[in-house]
């Protein structure tokens, strides 16, 4: 396994401005292009990080009677508690359990003949055991909806581009966060904590604990560690920037192995996309930047949609098939 040092990149020149926000930039258009996962400090995330980990370690502590009681199976709009093993990537089962909740909503009523990636819409489900959930996660997903909102806009900029010209599709951005335990690997040598996948919103931000376990491919190294950085998050590139940039930026694939047997793993992992019912821009960029525009990767196992709640629809039917066949029916096989 290669240590190859990832960029680091400091919040604080971007808010900076000036020839600091030039510098940020420059830092981001080449960590964007090399590898597309980065790590950025100077985000003043800390206090409420320590709040969500603490509070995620406890709830995958709960008995499996509370934690089943919330469970993502109950739910159309794909919130609340997997189980190990619940959720599987390129068909293979995660060695991870996990709570996941997105934006707190209203369900909205869904013809059949409508789009069914309305559904994801609606509330989240909260363990009663755990009260003060709700407001530290709901608090934590708001706080890197700002940050993945302020490099956006940056990103926008690295493709010479206005800063706001994402804004639209993202007032409000579809947010999703899921708190992640990871057991030491299996007796059998299993260690698929999550297969291979590239993550289909606009940009991911991952927070670590002290536990390394997240690789990222790279073209010429391979498989390559990302491991915890002491008051850093992990940012990477997902599905719609490189469909917005005609694939001049690229998602990146990124995995998870698990610990060794006596070990655990935590981590908490935010997607930001654009809203359900808004299409992702295809920028036209400058001929400099155009020609290293290769189009985004074809590849049959995962079409990309330009339609940003065909494409967040498409990575949770495949995900949880078991909320698929409860509550899609029909298009539980459709991706
Ligand atoms: O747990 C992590 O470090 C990353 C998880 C991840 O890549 C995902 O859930 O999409
Ligand atoms: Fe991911």
């Amino acid at each position: 396994m290669q240590q190859t040092a990832l960029p680091v990149l400091d919040l604080r020149d971007l808010h900076a401005g000036g020839e600091q926000k030039q510098a940020f930039l420059s830092e981001l258009a080449e960590a964007a292009r090399t590898v597309g996962f980065f790590y950025v400090k100077g985000h003043q995330l800390c206090c409420l990080q320590d709040e969500v980990m603490s509070l995620g370690k406890q709830f995958f502590a709960l008995p499996d009677a509370e934690k089943l009681s919330v469970e993502m199976k109950n739910s159309a709009h794909f919130r609340g508690y997997t189980r190990l093993q619940g959720e599987l990537t390129q068909g293979k089962p995660d060695l991870r359990e996990q709570f996941d909740i997105m934006g707190e909503d209203q369900a909205v009523k869904v013809a059949d003949n409508e789009p069914q990636w309305w559904k994801l819409i609606g509330p989240n489900q909260w363990p009663q055991a755990l009260p003060e959930m709700k407001q530290t996660l709901l608090g934590y997903q708001q706080a890197l909806s700002d940050v993945s909102t302020a490099l956006l806009r940056a990103f926008a900029e690295v493709l010479e581009q206005p800063a706001t010209t994402f804004d639209e599709g993202i007032t409000p951005p579809y947010t999703h966060m899921k708190l992640i335990r990871y057991p030491g690997s299996a007796a059998t040598g299993e260690r698929q904590g999550v297969g291979a996948h590239k993550d289909p919103g606009y940009l991911t931000i991952v927070t670590q604990d002290q536990q390394s376990g997240l690789e990222v491919l790279k073209d010429d190294e391979g498989w390559v560690s990302v491991p915890p950085l002491e008051g850093a998050v992990v940012i990477n590139i997902g599905e719609l920037l490189e469909l917005a940039s005609d694939g001049y930026l690229r998602a990146t694939y990124h995995r998870v192995q698990s610990p060794a047997a006596d070990q655990v793993r935590y981590s908490c992992a935010f997607f930001m996309a654009a809203k359900l019912d808004s299409e992702v821009p295809l920028l036209n960029l400058p001929e400099h930047l155009k020609k290293d525009a290769l189009g985004p990767s074809a590849d049959p196992q995962n079409p990309l949609f330009y339609q940003v709640g065909d494409n967040v629809l498409k990575g949770r039917l495949r995900s949880h098939p078991d909320v698929a066949q409860a509550h899609y029916h029909g298009f539980d096989r459709a991706c």
